[in-house]
C-alpha cells in the first residue's frame, strides 16, 4: 500500500462531518424479534445451504442487531479452527442484517476485519452489530464477536461501510435463472418489501 493509500483507507470507515445518528424505521422488528433470513439460499443466512452458516440474528434496541453462529466442520481453515474468511461472512451477515431495521437495502461497499482470537470448530460465536452513522446511501456500521457467551471474551471485530441500492442492483446484476425463481417466490417479495423503505 503506498502513502496516499494508506491515507484514505481508514478515512473510508469513518462518517464524513455531514452524517446523521442511524433512525430506526417505525414498522421495524421489535427489539428479541428473530429476523429470519433474508434469502433462503443465503449463505450467510439461509436454511438452503447445507454447509452455510445458518447465522441467526435477532433485532436489539435502536439499530442493532445480535446474532449467533455456530462453527460447523465445514468451516474449518486450519485443522479445528474456523476459516477466517467464514468469520468475516459471520459479521458481514450480521452487519447486513441491520438493514431490516432502516428498512433499507444495502450492500457491502467495505468491510475490515479484526482477528482477535482463533475460534475453534463447535463455538457458538455471540456477534453484536450496530449501526453508528448514515450519510446519503452510506451506512457506517460496527460488529463484534465473542465466545463462551454473550458477554465472553472478544474473538473478532469489524466495521464495514454499506451502500444503499435499489432492488434492480440485484434484478440487473444476479443470474438470470435465481433471479426468476426468486421474482416467482412470494414469500422472496415479501422478504424483499420488508427491507424498502416506503414499501
Ligand atoms: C425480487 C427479486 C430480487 C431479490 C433480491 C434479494 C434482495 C435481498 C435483500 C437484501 C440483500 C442484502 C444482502 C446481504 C448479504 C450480506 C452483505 C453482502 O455481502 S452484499 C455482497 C457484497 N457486496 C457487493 O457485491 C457490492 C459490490 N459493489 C457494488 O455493487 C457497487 O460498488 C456499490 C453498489 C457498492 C456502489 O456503487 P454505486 O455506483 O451505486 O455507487 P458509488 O457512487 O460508487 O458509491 C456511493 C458512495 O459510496 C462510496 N463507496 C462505494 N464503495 C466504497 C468502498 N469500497 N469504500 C469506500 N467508499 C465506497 C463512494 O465513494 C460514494 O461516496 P460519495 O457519495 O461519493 O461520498
Amino acid at each position: 500500500m503506498n502513502s496516499r493509500e494508506a491515507e484514505r483507507a481508514p478515512s473510508a470507515l469513518t462518517p464524513p462531518p455531514d452524517a446523521i445518528p442511524p433512525v430506526r424505521h417505525p414498522e421495524a422488528p421489535a427489539p428479541g424479534e428473530l429476523l429470519g433470513a433474508h434469502y433462503d439460499h443465503c449463505f450467510g443466512c439461509g436454511g438452503g445451504q447445507p454447509h452455510g452458516l445458518h447465522l441467526q440474528a435477532r433485532a436489539g434496541d435502536g439499530v442493532s442487531i445480535t446474532a449467533e453462529f455456530t462453527v460447523q466442520s465445514a468451516h474449518q481453515g486450519a485443522p479445528g479452527l474456523a476459516h477466517g474468511g467464514v468469520l468475516a461472512t459471520a459479521l458481514d451477515e450480521t452487519l447486513g442484517s441491520l438493514n431490516w431495521l432502516l428498512r433499507t437495502i444495502a450492500v457491502t461497499g467495505r468491510l475490515e476485519t479484526d482477528f482477535v482470537r482463533p475460534v475453534p470448530v463447535g463455538t457458538v460465536l455471540h456477534l453484536q452489530a450496530e449501526v453508528t452513522a448514515v450519510a446519503g446511501r452510506k451506512i457506517y456500521s460496527t460488529a463484534v464477536g465473542r465466545t463462551g457467551g454473550p458477554d465472553g471474551p472478544v474473538a473478532v471485530r469489524a466495521q464495514a461501510l454499506f451502500i444503499e441500492v435499489m432492488v434492480d442492483h440485484f434484478i440487473d446484476n444476479g443470474r438470470p435463472d435465481e433471479i426468476k425463481a426468486a421474482m416467482a417466490d412470494p414469500d422472496q417479495i415479501r422478504r424483499v418489501r420488508a427491507f424498502e423503505v416506503n414499501p
